[in-house]
């Protein structure tokens, strides 16, 4: 669960991958068989449609039942082992229109490739807490990394639910005084070895199944009104910070800052080779918004993105297959 800083970043990959989920690892897999340097990011461990689903019992030649993290693990092994690299970390800028492509990590890094292929899903939040946007850089953020040094002994407020929300929340417990972790659902969805690590935290309470209400405060967050769903009793919980890392169903394609073509809904459009508009930069699974959002697709997107780089890295005529 380390999160690397000192990565080499000057290296031009042939290819970087936004995302390890089905569509990123299984495209990971053609273009490093290929022979093409191919780098994957994405944000954390068990993230993402898959990351978070408990049983998955109908991806071929995987009887199951496995959790989808598992069936992860066993995909992006499999891309490794022909020389795909993995490297944590939330992609937040991108600079695509250039022959070279610069992707940029919340953590300052900055990663090159001639092609890319976003494979980012389809989880992204839809809407906001009341004085979250009021609060937004006055206690409220969205990167551990970023900020929460800035919280040294002080007590905050985590909002999450999944891997991802965990593992910030282990780096943010290396400097604040006390954690409440805020979990809007009846359970966290990550797997359990990893929440059993945070639960071991003295300094962090979870508090399962309790609502947000508020961010509080006057010129700087002060405090989070939750309510606890099932009793219905409202807590005021005393904080200087609020770190908000909560999934949704909207495409992640924020990174994008629209360079390429996307629908109203923020779909991104491909062509019948998964290219999107600007030239090299290609998309495949749930980021897509293709009606049917199931692993064995994704993985299938990923697959034909990757085959189509082979044709334009390599400027062949046409897409072969790979035998
Ligand atoms: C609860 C649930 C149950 C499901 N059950 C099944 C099932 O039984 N069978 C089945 O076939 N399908 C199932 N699905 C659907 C399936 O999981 C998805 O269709 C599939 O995972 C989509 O794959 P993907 O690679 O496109 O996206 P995802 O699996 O969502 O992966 C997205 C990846 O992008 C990364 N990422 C996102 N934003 C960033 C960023 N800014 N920077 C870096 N990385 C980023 C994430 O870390 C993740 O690695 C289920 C989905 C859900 C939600």
């Amino acid at each position: 669960m380390e999160l690397s800083l000192d990565f080499k970043t000057d290296k031009v990959y042939d290819v970087v991958i936004i995302g390890a989920g089905p569509a990123g690892a299984s495209a990971a897999i053609y273009t490093s068989r290929a022979g093409l340097s191919t780098l994957v990011l994405y944000r954390a461990e068990a993230d993402g449609a898959l990351g978070v689903t408990q049983q998955i019992e109908n991806y071929p030649g995987i009887r199951g039942p496995i959790s989808g993290y598992e069936l992860l693990k066993l995909m992006r092994e499999h891309a490794k082992a022909f020389g795909a690299e993995f490297v944590r970390g939330k992609v937040i800028a991108t600079d695509l229109l250039n022959e070279v492509k610069k992707v940029y990590t919340i953590d300052g890094r900055e990663f090159k490739a001639r092609a890319i292929i976003i494979a980012s899903g389809a989880m992204e939040r839809t809407n906001k807490y009341k004085g979250e946007e009021e609060f937004l850089g006055k206690g409220v953020s969205y990167c551990g990394v970023c900020d929460a040094a800035f919280f040294k002994n002080r007590p905050v407020a985590v909002i999450g639910e999944d891997d991802y929300a965990l593992e910030e929340t282990e780096f943010i417990a290396r400097f604040a005084s006390k954690i409440y972790l805020v979990v809007p659902s009846s359970r966290i969805k990550a797997p359990p070895e990893i929440i059993e690590e945070v639960q071991s935290k003295e300094k962090v309470s979870i508090l399962l199944h309790h609502r947000v209400l508020e961010i509080v405060g006057t010129s700087l967050v002060e405090g989070l009104k939750v309510q606890d769903v099932k009793t219905k009793e409202i807590k005021l919980l005393e904080v200087d910070g609020v770190f908000i890392f909560l999934g949704g169903n909207k495409p992640s394609v924020d990174f994008l800052m629209n360079q390429v073509e996307m629908t109203d809904e923020h779909c991104i459009v491909v062509n019948e080779e998964m290219m999107t508009s600007v030239p090299g930069v290609f998309a495949a699974g749930d980021v897509l918004c293709t009606n049917i959002k199931q692993a064995v697709i994704a993985a299938a997107d990923g697959v034909k993105a990757a085959l189509a780089v082979d044709k334009y890295l390599n400027k062949k005529a046409k897409i072969t297959s790979q035998w």
